[in-house]
């Protein structure tokens, strides 16, 4: 079991990942600013999207979140810290519009062991990328302010364009107001209010992101789950990771699993089960 002071990120990303510890180091570098040097990250074999990694916690009974979507912190701190660590190996990190107006997330990896105050460098931080198809996301968010406090990455909001006139100029003003914040906005197919996840994967790997970390919520695990990739014959998904925390939620809770099938989700493989303070993370990968 790893310990939360370590400077390594834990044997069970390097080995999800297939990371050499020896390339540890560099992962989790990151300059203060938009830009930085080279780092290893997990990439896919396909080159046209970024290598993608569903991860979350949940209760013993799969809830990832309390009545009404109340936020639960679920992960105990030891695995709070793994997560930052994984958050350090990814270029981007994603969520739904509905994690971003409830949770008022930072995504950021605040809960590492500091590094020597000599050292030049701070840890990597992954891009911050929103699902929000008719662009709700607040400029008041943390992470807006964030960023322009120069603590954070710029967000980029993935939207899709309206073809209808009258939906059209409210959507036009609402960007405005989104880049006017600092933000990005990112014009990716929908259909029926979700962005289609093969499209936006390609859209994002021509934006330079090599590795996704996917964080949720609900309807985000459930798109990310069972959008195989069917259209198009290639996964959607690398590797999940599950922390299970030792509580129950009951039938209030938020949880992903209600009406999933079975068929629709692709094979994995086990590759690490450990234990990590109170709770448990198992890692798996696509096949
Ligand atoms: N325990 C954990 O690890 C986590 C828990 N959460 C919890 O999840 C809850 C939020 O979950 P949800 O309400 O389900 O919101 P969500 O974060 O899954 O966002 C869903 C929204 O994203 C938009 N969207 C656009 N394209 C989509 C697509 N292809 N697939 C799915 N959604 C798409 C839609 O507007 C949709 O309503 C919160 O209570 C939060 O605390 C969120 C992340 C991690
Ligand atoms: N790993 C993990 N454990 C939990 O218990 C959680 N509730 C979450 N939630 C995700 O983390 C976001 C909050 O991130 P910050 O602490 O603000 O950096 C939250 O919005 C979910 O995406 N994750």
């Amino acid at each position: 079991m790893e310990t939360e002071t370590s400077n390594q990120p834990p044997s069970l990303l390097l080995t999800t990942f297939n990371l050499s510890s020896s390339s540890a180091n560099p992962v989790s570098i990151y300059r203060g600013d938009e830009s930085e040097h080279e780092r290893v990250t997990p990439t896919s074999k396909d080159d046209s999207k970024p290598y993608v990694t569903l991860t979350f916690a949940q209760s013993l009974d799969a809830k990832i979140a309390g009545q009404n979507g109340k936020q639960l912190i679920l992960s105990g701190k030891e695995s709070m810290v793994m997560t930052h660590w994984m958050r350090t190996m990814h270029d981007g990190i994603l969520i739904g519009i509905g994690t971003a107006l409830n949770d008022n997330p930072q995504l950021n990896t605040r809960h590492l062991p500091a590094l020597p105050s000599t050292f030049p460098h701070r840890y990597h931080l992954p891009r911050p990328i929103i699902l929000d198809t008719h662009l709700r996301f607040s400029v008041d968010s943390k992470l807006v302010s964030n960023y322009r406090a120069g603590i954070g990455r710029r967000p980029w909001i993935i939207s899709s364009r309206p073809s209808s006139e009258n939906e059209l100029s409210e959507w036009n003003s609402k960007q405005q107001r989104l880049q006017a914040a600092g933000v990005t906005v990112v014009d990716v197919e929908s259909k029926g209010g979700q962005i289609q996840i093969p499209a936006l994967l390609q859209k994002l790997r021509s934006l330079g992101i090599r590795s996704l970390m996917v964080e949720g919520g609900a309807q985000i695990i459930k798109s990310f789950l069972t959008h195989a990739g069917l259209e198009t014959g290639s996964k959607c998904v690398d590797a999940i990771l599950v922390t299970t925390a030792p509580v129950f939620v009951g039938n209030d809770g938020v949880g992903y699993g209600q009406d999933l099938i079975v068929s629709q989700i692709p094979s994995t493989e086990h590759v690490l089960t450990e234990v990590f303070g109170r709770d448990v993370m198992m890692s798996l990968r696509v096949v």
